[in-house]
């Protein structure tokens, strides 16, 4: 029986963010526990005919359709380096806000190359199809096989899958789209310049209490820049923070997305309705990450 051509493509949390420094080709070197959501994008590809996307949903207008969505980028590059590659219509509902730091697009194109993989019967270990990835953007090859691991370099080195316990989150989003280029920028690094760093938290926590007190020994170091340039995202944080069952409020990488970590899916619901209530016109959206 066939597996069918369907895939969700999850919403990626940067958990931590750690910048070490900016390598001679301009790229910044990092330290990042990246989590996936169980919220998500949703992709599914009819094989046969040409290559094309078809996308709805409710964030589908500002993803776009043409040659310059992720989903036909990663495509593109697969089929380039795969002789007689089959592909066919790719159908985006697109629900997650873009632009937003939890890597939309870059789950998207992995979301495609999975499928892609799956109809021409190719691994995702596949060289082709790791270079395809890599070369689509510095998030997808993490998003490839959406599982917590730690990713170094510019997202090209991957750690091995994690079993993280469950997180309750809520992520907001005050629906301002934040360009991750210019807050590379705005950490002023020149090429070469490295970066103390400091220590990253041990990630093999057994409890998700044990996980939200490493989570707090560590940082996102892109915050900072993102907040001198998306203010909102200060006040994200500050709603999130108020709730006193919010054990840990952080941005995912280069924002303006911020998620609030809770010890249960109903304290994480509660604060969700809460700032729905207070910010009706944001992306607010209870979900478990793991
Ligand atoms: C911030 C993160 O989302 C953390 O997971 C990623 O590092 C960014 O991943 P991404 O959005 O897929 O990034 P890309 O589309 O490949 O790169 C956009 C731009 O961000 C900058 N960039 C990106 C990644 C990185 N490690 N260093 C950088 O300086 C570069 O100027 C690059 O031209
Ligand atoms: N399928 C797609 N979904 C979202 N954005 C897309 C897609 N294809 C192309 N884009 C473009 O990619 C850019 C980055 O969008 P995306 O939503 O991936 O950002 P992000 O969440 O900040 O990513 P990251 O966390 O990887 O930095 C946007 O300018 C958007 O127009």
């Amino acid at each position: 029986m066939p597996q069918p051509l369907a895939t969700r493509a999850p919403a990626k949390i940067n958990l931590t963010l750690h910048v070490l420094g900016r390598r001679a080709d301009g790229y910044h070197d990092l330290e990042s526990l990246v989590a996936f959501a169980s919220t998500g994008d949703d992709l599914r590809l009819e094989p046969g005919g040409a290559l094309a996307l078809h996308v709805d949903g409710p964030t589908a207008p500002l993803a776009g359709d043409g040659a310059d969505n992720l989903v036909v980028k990663a495509a593109r590059l697969l089929r380039e380096r795969v002789e007689g590659l089959k592909v066919g219509a790719f159908h985006l509902t697109k629900r997650l806000p873009v632009a937003a730091g939890i890597g939309g697009g870059s789950s998207d194109a992995a979301a495609a190359l999975r499928l892609l993989a799956r109809l021409n019967g190719l691994s995702l270990s596949h060289p082709a199809l790791r270079e395809a990835a890599r070369l689509a953007g510095a998030d997808v090859p993490v998003c490839l096989e959406p599982r917590a691991r730690m990713m170094r370099g510019a997202g090209e080195e991957l750690g091995p899958a994690l079993s993280l316990p469950r997180l309750f989150a809520v992520l907001v989003n005050p629906r301002v789209p934040v360009e991750t280029p210019a807050v590379f920028k705005a950490l002023g690094l020149q090429p070469g310049q490295q970066l103390p760093g400091g220590a990253h938290p041990a990630a093999e926590a057994s409890s998700p209490g044990a996980l939200v007190a490493a989570l707090k020994q560590a940082r996102n170091d892109l915050e900072p820049p993102a907040r001198r340039i998306q203010p909102l995202i200060g006040e994200a944080l500050g709603l999130l923070r108020e709730a006193p069952s919010c054990r840990l409020a952080r941005m995912s990488g280069s924002g303006a997305t911020v998620f609030g970590l809770y010890d249960d899916c109903e304290a994480a619901a509660e604060a969700g309705k809460q700032i729905r209530r207070l910010r009706p016109d944001w992306w607010v959206k209870a979900t478990s990450v793991r």
